[in-house]
C-alpha cells in the first residue's frame, strides 16, 4: 500500500530524529542489562537484537550484560531444588552454582549470541571467567539487628559473589572490532572460585569500568513509579534518595535503583530504567527525544 502524504512525512520526521543522537552516541559504550519479558517473548526478542544490531551498525558500542533468574529457576525446579532468594540474591549452594553457570553461561548467553547473529551482528558470549573480565569475592549480607546494639548478624548465601574488579581489555578490544560483547554475570575470585553475580550489579560496575555513555536496566516495569503508580519520567540523584527513604522505591527496583545511581555518580552520564515489555524500547530510548522509562542523571 503506499504511503499516504502524512504517514511519509511522520516516517521521515522519525528517521530525522534519529541524526543527532547517531552524531552524539558515534564510539560511545552503551551497556544494556537484558533480562525479564524481553527475554522470553519472540517479538521481543526479535527487536531487542534489531535494535543491538542497528546501534552497532551505525557506530555506537552496545554491551550486553543479561540476567536468566527464572531459566535457572526452571532448571533447578527439574531437578527438585527450589529457588530462595535473600535480599534479592540468590541462595547459592555448590549444586546451584552449578546449574547458575551452566544457565547463564552456556544456554541463555549462547541463545542471545545466537539471536544477534541471525539478525546480522557478530555477537560474541563471554562470562567473567574470560580474559580475567570480572574479579568477585563472597558477599557477605547482613541482616538488620533488632536492638540498636546489637552486632548485625551475617547471612551466609553461599557462593554469591560481588564485584571487586573488572578488566574491560577484552571487551574493549571487541568493541573496536566490529563484535558485540554478550556477558553472563558470573565471576572468579582469586582462589578460583565461581560466584553467581546479580546481574544489574555486573552491568553496573561494567558501565562505570567502561566510561559507558550510558546504562540501561531493561525491566518488568514502565520504570520508576510515584507513589500513586504514575511513571517518573526523570529522577535526580537526590530526588532517588527521598524516594527510597519514603518507600515509594522498595523491594527488587531498589537494587536496579542503587547500581543505577551508583554509576552515574560514577561518570556514567546517563542511567535507565526501561520497560523490557515494549518492543524495541532500547531504539526507542537511544533515537527518539522522548526517550521511555525513567531517565536517572546526576
Ligand atoms: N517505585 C517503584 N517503581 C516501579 N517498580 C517498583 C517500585 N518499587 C518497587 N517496585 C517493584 O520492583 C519490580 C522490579 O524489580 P525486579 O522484579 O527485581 O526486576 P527484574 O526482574 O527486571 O530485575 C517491579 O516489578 C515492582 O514490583
Ligand atoms: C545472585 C543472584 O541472585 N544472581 C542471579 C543471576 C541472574 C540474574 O540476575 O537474572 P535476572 O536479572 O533475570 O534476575 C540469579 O541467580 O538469579
Amino acid at each position: 500500500m503506499p504511503l499516504t502524504p502524512q504517514s511519509a512525512a511522520d516516517r521521515a520526521r522519525i528517521l530525522t530524529e534519529a541524526l543527532p543522537y547517531i552524531q552524539r552516541f558515534q564510539g560511545k559504550t552503551i551497556v544494556i542489562k537484558y533480562g525479564g519479558n524481553a527475554m522470553v517473548d519472540d517479538n521481543l526478542k526479535r527487536g531487542f537484537a534489531r535494535d543491538v544490531v542497528l546501534m552497532k551498525l551505525v557506530g555506537m558500542n552496545p554491551v550486553v550484560v543479561h540476567g536468566g533468574g527464572p531459566q535457572i529457576g526452571k532448571l533447578l525446579e527439574k531437578i527438585g531444588k527450589k529457588s530462595e532468594f535473600i535480599q534479592g540474591m540468590r541462595v547459592t549452594d555448590r549444586e546451584t552454582m552449578d546449574v547458575v553457570e551452566m544457565v547463564l553461561g552456556g544456554l541463555v548467553n549462547k541463545e542471545i549470541v545466537n539471536l544477534i547473529s541471525q539478525h546480522g551482528g557478530k555477537a560474541v558470549g563471554l562470562s567473567g571467567k574470560d580474559g580475567g573480565l570480572i574479579r568477585a569475592k563472597k558477599m557477605v549480607l547482613q541482616k538488620a539487628p533488632d536492638k540498636a546494639n546489637l552486632p548485625s548478624e551475617i547471612i551466609d548465601i553461599g557462593h554469591v559473589g560481588e564485584v571487586s574488579s573488572i578488566d574491560p581489555r577484552l571487551v574493549a578490544l571487541l568493541d573496536t572490532g566490529d563484535f558485540i560483547p554478550v556477558i553472563a554475570p558470573i565471576g572468579v575470585g582469586e582462589d578460583g572460585q565461581t560466584y553467581n553475580i546479580n546481574a544489574d550489579v555486573v552491568a553496573g560496575k561494567l558501565a562505570i569500568t567502561l566510561k559507558a555513555e550510558k546504562l540501561m536496566l531493561l525491566t518488568n516495569t514502565t520504570g520508576v513509579l510515584d507513589k500513586e503508580g504514575k511513571l517518573l519520567t526523570g529522577l535526580s540523584i537526590t530526588q532517588v534518595r527521598d524516594l527510597i527513604a519514603d518507600g515509594t522505591i522498595h523491594g527488587g527496583m531498589l537494587p536496579k535503583v542503587n547500581y543505577a545511581l551508583d554509576a552515574v555518580s560514577s561518570g556514567v552520564k546517563t542511567a535507565h530504567i526501561i520497560d523490557g515489555r515494549v518492543e524495541h524500547a532500547v531504539l526507542l530510548e537511544v533515537f527518539t527525544n522522548e526517550g521511555v522509562g525513567t531517565l536517572i542523571k546526576s
